[in-house]
This record gives structure tokens, C-alpha cells and sequence, in this order.
């Protein structure tokens, strides 16, 4: 009993203590971290040592006592039904802590991960101790378009120095001054300037496949060297020139994926990031890419540029703006960029070519469409044509919907300075995280139907009646078909920057590739297996998709 009221009760009672200070104030900053985990215990260990038989048990005793109580605290109250998101279902490890999210990122599936809860528990999802995920079509605006909540924890990482890049920016006052550069650079106008580099980097790709139509060729692979070469072009004025080295010679399409990867893991529990950044060697693989997107942003700099690009508008080189931009902020937006608009398209490009391999009479008749409006070999430089095809915009939306190349649901927090917010009918507390998760949203049979997991790219047309892939014919009042809830380049304030440059480069890629070549799976390889090997890593990484070419010109 003596050792309880000496030893045991003073430590539990600190640990209580602090669990309140957390629960209220949510401390995360470095000294006062330091403080509360290290600092007390430790003074805890030099007030006790004389209950002890030595320095040494006095220290793993209390601390091992002090860590393990203020443990079990924080998981039981986040158990609890005093927690303000106890009404809300989600699986227990998702209540106690964000570390399970953290391994489900590591595993690389949190997009079946996340529709299965929705399928388990409903529209609604305790994803977190502090995080709810939403699946359903009214609340997307509300979460994503709503000046009221900004972007949430998930975004921390975007942000070192006191500098965020655009897509980290909270505030949305900032937000809007630096999205307008983005706007001038990528907008529906800038197409046309971009059309040039586009059609080298196509022609380029379509003669180095045409070399190698005997083999096995991994088409996934070649879309993303395509990708990073365009965006070479339209961001720095640079060549990459992977397509014609075939290869990611410098490595960054590597270190891209792999910093996409790193950081998924890292951004559900980003509270971690700042301490991380401190040790030396830890995060290495971000810090390496921060430090060569910052280089080829200030080479492009330095060097100025002959002609448009990204950079000309991100630096704002024609004077345009009445206060001169941030060097050091526009410098920041050089990886994003890269990350933002090379993989994502390649993904796009690669997943619309994997469902029609899936789906051979669907491929025949897109072929048709295209053949048709582009007779000559290639030719992809009137994007007005596009316009013409409107099985292959079916095709496309149909593969944004089942396979957004953006997996994850975007994170927005409501103010916790706010008395919380009604989403819908739902009551969300204040310092909450939310997010819409269009992944499952697209495939609800609430917002596409018939056949909602099924790539039907018919539904996409308007006519009257529609034949399904099993034959059965059904009118147009059958079909439920949602646009609004259509949305793989997110909405509001913060949707995709780049959606007119990466539609135009889409389509352009899919009808040279679906106009020169005849395309099979590889012999062998099983098609099923690339979808099966998709990982959701925020942004989506690929395996290979093996494929044949024949050339039909
Ligand atoms: C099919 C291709 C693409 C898809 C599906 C896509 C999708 C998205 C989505 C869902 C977001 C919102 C992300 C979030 O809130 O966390 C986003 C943001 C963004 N995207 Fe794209 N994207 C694509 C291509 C591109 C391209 C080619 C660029 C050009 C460089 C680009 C630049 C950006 C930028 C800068 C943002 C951040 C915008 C902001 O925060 O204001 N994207 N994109």
C-alpha cells in the first residue's frame, strides 16, 4: 500500500493529467512534446529514485508506468462513449489510432480498404480517432467545396519551412493568389501552346513502339516515360527524354513513386513528420526529392525560358501580377507539379487501355470510332477532333469512375475553432477530419446503375435505349446515372490544376496508340492481374501491363 501512495499514485495521476492537456489542447510542438513525454517522467524518476533500489529501475519503472497508463487512457476514452465521435460505427483498431490507417497505407490497399467499411458499416465511417469518411453524393460538395473546412492533417507534409506548396495550402486567401499562376499556366487556353511538345513526345513514343512490335512490351511503363517527358516539357521546358532513352535513366520516375509511397504512410500520422525531418538520414527519400524538384525549378529559372511553359507563369515572367510572386513558394511547386501531372495520366492512359483489353468488343469498337475521325496514321494535332469521338470520352469517364487514378479520399477538417458543422444530417465535431471517398461514391449503385462495378462505357451516351453487355435491352428511364457525383479531378477551391492539359494529353495518347496499333495482352499474361496489382498510395502506382502490338498502317 506504502509503495502505491509513494510510487504508482503520482505517476498515475501525471499521466491523467497530461491526457487532459492532450484531449484539450492537443499539444503537437517540439518543446512541449518533449516536455510532457520525456521532461515529466523524468523528473518523476529523480523525485522517486529513493523508492527504488537504483537510478536505473527508477527510470524504466516510471516510465514504463507513465507511458504505458497514458496509453491505455488515450485508447479507452477514444473507446469510450464520451468520445464526440462515439456515435459514429468503424472498426476498433480505427478508433484506438491512426497507426492502424498508417499500416493499411503501407499495405497499399486503403481504397478496398475504405469501400469495404462502407460496405460493412454504411455511409458513414469512424476511419480514425479523430476522422469520419463519407459515401455519399450530397456531402461531396459540402466536404470538398466548403470555405469552412480546409484541408486537414493528410496535408502536413506539403509543407516545410513555414513554405507549402499549392496543393498544402490551408488558407484560402493564399491559396487563390497562387492558384491563379497555375490557372494562367495550365488553363483551357494553354492547350493549344502545349499542343506542339504533345505531338513530338506522342510521335516519339508511337516510333519506339512501332520498333518493338514482335515483343512482349510493358505498356504501363512506356505511358509513364511519356508522361514525365510531356511534363518535362510544359513545366521546365526541358526534355527528359525518356521515351528516347526508353528508360527512367535518371531514376525519377523511382523516386517519385517512392516519395508518393513514404508519404502516404507518413501523412496519417504527420504530427510524426517534424521530428522525423530532425533526424539525420530519416526521410530521406523526401527530402531527396523536395531538393531535386527545388533544382530543376531554379535551373529553369536561371536559365529563363524561349518559350511558354508552367514556370513562365509560376514565376510570373510577363509581370502580370501587381505584387511580384515568392520566388521561394514558386520554387516549392516543382515536385508537385511533376508528382501531380505525370503518374496521374500515365495511371489514366494505362487503366483505360487495361478494361478494354478486358472488355475486346468494346476495344473494336472504340478502334472503329477512332479510325473513322483520324484516318491518317497518328495524327493527333487537331484536339478539336476529340470532340468527335464520343465512345472514347465514354471509355475514358467509365475508367476515371471505376479507377479514379486518385484512390484516396481527400482530407478536409472542420474548423476547431468552430462550434462544429452539420454535414447533411450529420453533426460533426469541431477539429473533425472528413473526407468523401469518391473511390466508393463512383461505384454505388445509388449513383450508377445497372452493373455499377462493371466497365459499361454505354452509359456515358445519351440515347434512348441501351443494350447491356448481357444483351438485355433497357430505356433510358432504367438508367441511373449521376454526373454530378462524377468527379476523379476533385471540386471546389482545390480541384485539379492541370484536368484540361491531362484530358487533352489522355486522349491524344489513347487514339494514336488505339489508331497505329492493334493491341492484345501479351501471351500468357494474365490481364486481371494488373488491376489486381493497383496500389493506392494517395496517387496510383502500377505493375506492368503486358501487352502486343501489331500496326495497322
Ligand atoms: C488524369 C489525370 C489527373 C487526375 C485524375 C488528377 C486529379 C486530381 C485531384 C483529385 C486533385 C485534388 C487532390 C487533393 O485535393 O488532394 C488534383 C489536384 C491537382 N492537380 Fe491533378 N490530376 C490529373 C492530372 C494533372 C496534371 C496533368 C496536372 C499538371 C501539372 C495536375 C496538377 C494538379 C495540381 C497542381 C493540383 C493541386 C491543385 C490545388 O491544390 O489547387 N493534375 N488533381
Amino acid at each position: 500500500m506504502d509503495a502505491y501512495y509513494t510510487f504508482v499514485l503520482p505517476i498515475l495521476m501525471s499521466s491523467v493529467a497530461v491526457w487532459q492537456l492532450y484531449n484539450r489542447l492537443e499539444p503537437t510542438g517540439f518543446v512541449s512534446s518533449v516536455t510532457l513525454l520525456l521532461g515529466i517522467p523524468a523528473a518523476l524518476s529523480y523525485h522517486l529514485a529513493l523508492a527504488f533500489s537504483s537510478t536505473w529501475s527508477a527510470v524504466t519503472s516510471v516510465f514504463l508506468l507513465y507511458w504505458s497508463s497514458l496509453v491505455t487512457l488515450i485508447a479507452l476514452y477514444r473507446i469510450s462513449s464520451f468520445h464526440p465521435l462515439a456515435r459514429y460505427p468503424g472498426p476498433l483498431p480505427c478508433k484506438i489510432s491512426k497507426g492502424w490507417m498508417s499500416y493499411i497505407a503501407a499495405r497499399k490497399d486503403m481504397h478496398r480498404y475504405v469501400n469495404g467499411l462502407h460496405a460493412k458499416y454504411g455511409d458513414v465511417v469512424r476511419i480514425g480517432p479523430n476522422e469520419l469518411s463519407f459515401r455519399h453524393g450530397d456531402l461531396i460538395e459540402p466536404i470538398l467545396a466548403n470555405k469552412d473546412l480546409r484541408k486537414g492533417p493528410y496535408y502536413n507534409l506539403r509543407t516545410r519551412d513555414g513554405v507549402s506548396s499549392i496543393d498544402g495550402t490551408k488558407d484560402y486567401s493564399e491559396h487563390a493568389a497562387r492558384r491563379r499562376l497555375w490557372d494562367r499556366g495550365l488553363g483551357a487556353a494553354m492547350t493549344k501552346v502545349y499542343m506542339d511538345s504533345l505531338v513530338n513526345v506522342v510521335s516519339e513514343l508511337m516510333q519506339k513502339l512501332s520498333n518493338r512490335q514482335n515483343e512482349v512490351v510493358d505498356i504501363s511503363q512506356w505511358l509513364s516515360l511519356a508522361g514525365f517527358d510531356f511534363m518535362g516539357k510544359i513545366i521546365f521546358s526541358v526534355s527528359f527524354d525518356m521515351v528516347k532513352n526508353e528508360h527512367d535513366h535518371n531514376g525519377l520516375i523511382k523516386l517519385v513513386q517512392k516519395t508518393t509511397y513514404i508519404c502516404h504512410i507518413l501523412a496519417q500520422i504527420s504530427w510524426i513528420y517534424p521530428y522525423l525531418l530532425k533526424i539525420p538520414g530519416a526521410a530521406g527519400t523526401v527530402k531527396t526529392a523536395r531538393r531535386i524538384g527545388v533544382e530543376m525549378a531554379e535551373k529553369r529559372k536561371n536559365l529563363g525560358s524561349n518559350s511558354y511553359d508552367l514556370y513562365h507563369y509560376l514565376l510570373d515572367e510577363e509581370g502580370l501580377e501587381k505584387v511580384k510572386p515568392s520566388e521561394r513558394f514558386a520554387l516549392r511547386e516543382g515536385f508537385v507539379a511533376i508528382i501531380a501531372g505525370s503518374e496521374t495520366t500515365a495511371t489514366a492512359a494505362t487503366n483505360t487501355l487495361y478494361f478494354l483489353l478486358k472488355h475486346p468488343d468494346v476495344k473494336r469498337r472504340l478502334q472503329k470510332e477512332i479510325r473513322e475521325v483520324f484516318p491518317e496514321n497518328g495524327e493527333i494535332s487537331d484536339c478539336t477532333k476529340f470532340n468527335e469521338l464520343p465512345f472514347l470520352n465514354a471509355c475514358i469517364n467509365e475508367s476515371l469512375r471505376l479507377l479514379p487514378p486518385g484512390l484516396t479520399g481527400l482530407q478536409r477538417q472542420v474548423d476547431p475553432r468552430s462550434g462544429g458543422k452539420m454535414l447533411g444530417s450529420y453533426f460533426v465535431p469541431a477539429g473533425t477530419n472528413v473526407s468523401a471517398h469518391l473511390y466508393s461514391i463512383q461505384r454505388d449503385p445509388r449513383y450508377f446503375s445497372p452493373l455499377a462495378d462493371t466497365f459499361w462505357p454505354d452509359r456515358w451516351l445519351s440515347q434512348d435505349h441501351y443494350t447491356l453487355p448481357s444483351g438485355e435491352v433497357i430505356t433510358k428511364d432504367n438508367l441511373i446515372h449521376n454526373r454530378d457525383v462524377f468527379l476523379p479531378f476533385s471540386t471546389g477551391q482545390q480541384n485539379c490544376a492541370g484536368k484540361n492539359v491531362a484530358n487533352m494529353e489522355l486522349r491524344s495518347l489513347l487514339v494514336a496508340l488505339l489508331n497505329q496499333f492493334d493491341i492484345e495482352p501479351a501471351e500468357g499474361f494474365r490481364v486481371g492481374d494488373y488491376e489486381e496489382g493497383l496500389a493506392d498510395v494517395y496517387v496510383t502506382l502500377r505493375g506492368p501491363l503486358y501487352v502486343q502490338l501489331r500496326s495497322v498502317h
